[in-house]
């Protein structure tokens, strides 16, 4: 390699004039100037005293060891979380000329015996070699540091993204705990800890995880001046997927990183896009290696414009240019945000960070948050613990997203950082616009409520979601690594890759879905230690407790009453007519438990809050008859009233106009019995909720509230959102169509 500065010793003090590491950085590098906390980060180290080092995302932490590499007697180790980002580092290096190499099982085994024998040297030409900690663990590679070391040629070891050693860091990796062995191994050598995301306490936990000696603490400003903050809103966007490829089609085709949740979700919006002229790929780990080192270098090399990925498309992509970094689903936390929307403008120049907020993508995080498989590596954090923290750490995003006020506020003081009010300069939305931020917040929470607040038990289970698809780690590069690579790794545990892997391909129908659905439900059920329906009994907590059923005849009993008050004299027992109505509810869903029978005795009230009285006589007349019979009641026969001119809605308050009336089906027409006696159809055993209206049915004279089927059921609640959704919007806002929202709705929810 061309002239590297030698210097005797690989440990010690090694000082070097800062116009001679200017040098350096200009003559390998090109750059005229060292960046913020590098010069010091080098000049620590190099006199040999651990240093923890705090830069923006983007902000050059890796020059923070490669400059020492060059001026430094011996060999740099960096450890790194992820062979993409080893991989990317050598190349680079190597481009330039630079001795550097990484190990891993992803190499030729003629690659690595040959960077092992050059270890093996007394005078290695390596000067950078890049491992991940699973390798450091091991005890094969530890004698080799070992020898590197009793033979002085062990100059400095870096860890970067050093708060993965933090269980409180956002991407905590077991792996790298095993890393606070390094100080007492190699006692003399320095260790660098680099990262740009770590809070106050993170800080803390790397600094005595990694047992840093009286280390030289660096930190520079979170903030990302050239970057952009703006936050826009789903539910009141027409079209999302329209909205987005309009944002990138006018920045002029510049390069772009589109975060999703899921795989599945990756596909389908690079599939949009591409449909409306913007060119783009889907990245994620269910892709192989092939398609996506393809992918990635398509997009390296600016043949494609978007890259549409999961977190797998994350550490290590050090394109200098990228202009806009969306989230198309929310992050987990303002860590993983402030990393992600951070590969944004790495050049400096003025970039954009856009987070689409949706509240059903809100729903869905904190679904998946509160299921953390227990980190056995962590025998003091239960589930629970990890699962509050987690949720914690994502109502952030959240207050992010829903408060108007500046939002590099917001980012920065996230890490502990005060903020001086005249940081931002207009550089986020809520201080540029902030009218339009704040109005936009109160069109929001005109958003119908149970959006926010209504989750099936299904969506409240700790089971684990097999209908979800998510990746918060990059699971295939750490799959690659062999076990060869990783000694007693106890990866297994790592808590955040656990959360939700899919076992509905990612491009499964909507059939397969609402199995999965069912599936999880049953899942939940059991792992409540109950049986769900099917065939037999319930177990006790499902079951419908004697105490529930009087309780809910009282209930009927009451709008029995209210019904009478508002009809007149109805001729019969109001005893009799609430135990008969309750034992209808019974035994429609004894079997299925409490939930769905809990349901059709609010569908039961609401019905007998609106029936005329000649349903009430309809519904009732076994009652009757038996009061008639019994002589009980004296009146006259009840003269029905007309028959309602068109289905009624159960519920609708009168005046009303309702958009279910041309959706009544078929096959919820009832069965009459004698004298119009309905026996409604349990074909599909879903029941309403306290709050949803149904279609009632149409029964030549008699209304009866409707069990819809489970598809039915979701699909009403989407109409019932677009519904109310649409009555709070103010007039001029543009809106979908309830039909629109119905369709866009459900199959939202049945890809969550
Ligand atoms: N002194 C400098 N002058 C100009 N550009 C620099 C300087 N130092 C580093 N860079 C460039 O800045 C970019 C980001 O550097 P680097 O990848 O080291 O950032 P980082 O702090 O590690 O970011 P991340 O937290 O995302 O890993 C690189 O392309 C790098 O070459
Ligand atoms: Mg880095």
């Amino acid at each position: 390699m061309k002239g590297v500065l030698q210097i005797k010793g690989a440990s010690g003090r090694e000082k070097k004039a800062p116009k001679e590491l200017e040098s350096v950085l200009n003559q390998y590098f090109g750059y005229s100037g060292f960046r913020g906390k590098q010069l010091e980060a080098i000049e620590a180290v190099l006199s040999g005293r651990d240093c923890f080092c705090l830069m923006p995302t983007g902000g050059g932490k890796s020059m923070c060891y490669q400059v020492p590499a060059l001026v430094k007697t011996g060999i740099v180790l960096v450890i790194s979380p992820l062979i993409a980002l080893m991989e990317n580092q050598v190349a680079s290096l190597k481009n330039k000329g630079i001795p550097a190499e990484f190990l891993s099982s992803t190499q030729a085994s003629h690659t690595k015996q040959r960077i092992h024998e050059d270890l093996d040297t007394g005078n290695p030409s390596l000067k950078l070699l890049y491992v991940t900690p699973e390798l450091v663990a091991t005890s094969g590679f530890m004698a080799k540091l070992k020898k590197l070391y009793n033979r002085g040629l062990l100059g400095l070891v870096a860890i970067d993204e050093a708060h993965c050693i933090s269980t409180w860091g956002h991407d905590f990796r077991p792996s790298y705990r095993k890393l606070s062995s390094l100080r007492k191994q190699f006692p003399d050598i320095p260790l660098l800890a680099l990262t740009a995301t770590a809070v106050p306490k993170v800080q803390k936990d790397v600094i005595s995880s990694l047992c840093l000696q009286n280390p030289v603490i660096l930190r520079a400003s979170f903030n990302r001046p050239n970057i952009f903050y703006e936050v826009r809103y789903k539910d009141l966007l027409d079209d999302v997927y329209s909205d987005i490829s309009n944002l990138l089609k006018s920045s002029g085709n510049a390069c772009s990183i589109i975060y999703c949740l899921e795989r599945a979700a990756c596909d389908d919006l690079s599939m949009h896009l591409s449909q409306q002229g913007v060119s783009s790929a889907a990245y994620h780990a269910g892709l192989n290696s092939k398609v996506r080192s393809s992918v990635l270098d398509d997009w390296l090399s600016s043949r494609t414009q978007v890259v549409v990925a999961t977190v797998a498309f994350g550490y290590g992509i050090d394109r200098q240019d990228v202009r806009i970094v969306c989230h198309f689903n929310l992050p987990k936390s303002m860590e993983s945000f402030y990393q992600e929307s951070g590969r944004a403008g790495r050049d400096q120049r003025p970039s954009r960070s856009v987070l689409y907020y949706g509240l059903d993508d809100r729903r869905r995080m904190e679904f998946i948050l509160r299921n953390p498989k227990i980190n056995k590596a962590q025998p003091s954090s239960s589930s629970n613990e990890l699962s509050e923290k987690a949720l914690a750490d994502f109502s952030q995003i959240v207050d992010y997203c829903e408060s108007s006020s500046c939002r590099r506020k917001k980012i920065i003081e996230s890490f502990g950082e005060k903020v001086q009010p005249t940081l931002c300069q207009r550089s986020c939305d809520a201080c540029k616009h902030p009218n339009l931020v704040s109005s936009r917040l109160e069109e929001l929470r005109r958003v119908p409520n149970c959006r926010f607040n209504k989750i099936s038990p299904v969506f409240q289970s700790s089971v684990k979601p097999a209908h979800l698809d998510t990746e918060f780690w990059n699971r295939e590069d750490e799959a690659s690594i062999s076990a060869e690579d990783i000694s007693d790794s106890d990866d297994g545990n790592e808590v955040v890759s656990n959360i939700a892997i899919s076992k509905v391909p990612a491009k499964a129908g909507l059939d397969a879905k609402f199995k999965a659905l069912e599936r999880a439900e049953n899942a939940y059920y059991q792992g409540k230690g109950q049986t769900k329906q099917q065939g037999g009994g319930l177990a006790d907590k499902k079951s419908i407790s004697q105490t529930l059923r009087d309780a809910c005849r009282k209930r009927l009993l009451d709008a029995l009453g209210q019904a009478k008050l508002r009809l007149g004299n109805i001729p019969c027992d109001d005893e009799a007519s609430a135990t008969h109505l309750e034992t209808e509810c019974f035994k429609k869903y004894e079997k299925v438990g409490k939930t769905f029978y809990n349901s059709q005795i609010a569908a039961t009230v609401r019905w007998l809050s609106s029936a005329t009285s000649s349903q009430m006589h309809d519904r009732l007349h076994a009652v009757i008859d038996q009061t008639k019979d019994d002589g009980a009641s004296g009146s006259p026969d009840i003269v029905p009233e007309s028959p309602p001119a068109s289905p009624k809605i159960v519920g609708t308050k009168p005046g009303e106009t309702s958009n279910y009336e041309a959706d009544v089906k078929p096959q919820h027409i009832c069965k009459l019995g004698k004298r119009g006696h309905s026996d409604v159809s349990t074909e599909g055993a879903a029941a309403s909720t306290g709050n949803m209206e149904l279609p009632s049915i149409p029964t030549g004279n008699m209304v009866l509230p409707a069990i819809p089927t489970f598809r039915e059921f979701l699909s009403q609640k989407g109409r019932d959102r677009a519904k109310s959704y649409s009555n709070s919007q103010p007039s001029g806002i543009r809106r979908k169509s309830s039909g629109q929202v119905d369709k866009e709705e459900t199959s939202k929810r049945m890809k969550s």
